[in-house]
């Protein structure tokens, strides 16, 4: 039996008289990667933020590892082991990449063993900084200031701003938004190392096709706060009400 990660159940969010997000259900599995697409105002961030604290759902629930999350604080979901990745760069302009990293661990306060929190001066090993860094492609760019960087390489930073909170589950929202061709590729590859190398269930947010078609393993369709879809990429790529609603005809996923 494959473990259940994250399961929405009829999730709805209203903003006054505005259905953002209207029953949607899905149980992502632990280790997967799974999408979330549909044209702008779909709902996309809506469940991202419903997911991740920023609202309570109107009705319905999400359940993390078994546990009912629906309507806790930000923090403390956070704090349970889900993290989250911004559209927009998020980082501090004027602090170094080193820096930015170091208060992202501090800020999360999330137990990790290769992190100490001591009593007196609350420090971040550098040995993980180091190899968070690595592992976001920044090893040559720990000591510039984050707002030195390219776009391309501040995104990175935000990605492993989230990653020192060591979640469980990371949701990343529009990781390819900015991204140059090449940068994209890069993108796509650490969506999936996230995964293979670090366990991470990764749920992602994204317009860009090519990518969403080639790192998830399913992907959920929604359009107007509904579901329209659930399935792997070539059944999603096939589906005449995903064409219709948002792929079109002409879409070429090459
Ligand atoms: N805080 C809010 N207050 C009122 N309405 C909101 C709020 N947040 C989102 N909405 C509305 O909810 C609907 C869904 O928006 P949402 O941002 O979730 O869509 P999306 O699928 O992420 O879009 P995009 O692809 O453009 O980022 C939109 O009509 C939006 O205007």
């Amino acid at each position: 039996m494959t473990d259940v990660l994250l399961s929405l159940r009829e999730v709805s969010r209203r903003f006054g008289g505005l259905s953002a997000v209207s029953g949607v259900s899905a149980d992502i599995l632990s280790g997967e990667i799974f999408g979330i697409i549909g044209p702008n105002g779909a709902g996309k961030t809506t469940l991202f933020n419903v997911v991740a604290g920023y609202f309570a759902p109107s009705s319905g629930t999400v359940f993390f590892d078994g546990a009912n999350i629906s309507g806790k604080s930000s923090d403390k979901i956070a704090r349970l082991g889900i993290g989250r990745t911004f559209q927009a760069v998020t980082v501090f302009q004027e602090h170094t990449a080193k820096e930015n990293l170091r208060r992202a661990a501090m800020v999360s306060r999330r137990y990790n063993p290769l992190v100490y929190f001591g009593t007196r001066n609350a420090g971040v090993e550098p040995d993980v900084l180091e190899q968070m860094a690595r592992f976001t492609g920044l090893q040559h760019a720990l000591d510039s200031r984050a707002g030195s960087l390219s776009y391309g390489q501040q995104k990175m930073l935000g990605i492993g701003m989230a990653l020192m909170g060591q979640p469980r589950l990371l949701l990343m929202d529009e990781p390819a938004a900015g991204l140059h061709t090449s940068e994209k590729k890069e993108a796509a590859q650490l969506i999936r190392r996230l995964r293979d190398e670090l366990g991470i269930t990764v749920v992602l947010v994204e317009h860009d096709m090519p990518l969403v078609m080639g790192v998830c393993d399913r992907i959920l369709v929604i359009n107007r706060g509904v579901p329209l879809a659930l399935g792997a990429p070539d059944q999603i790529k096939s589906d005449r009400a995903v064409i219709d609603a948002y792929l079109g005809e002409e879409y070429d996923f090459a």
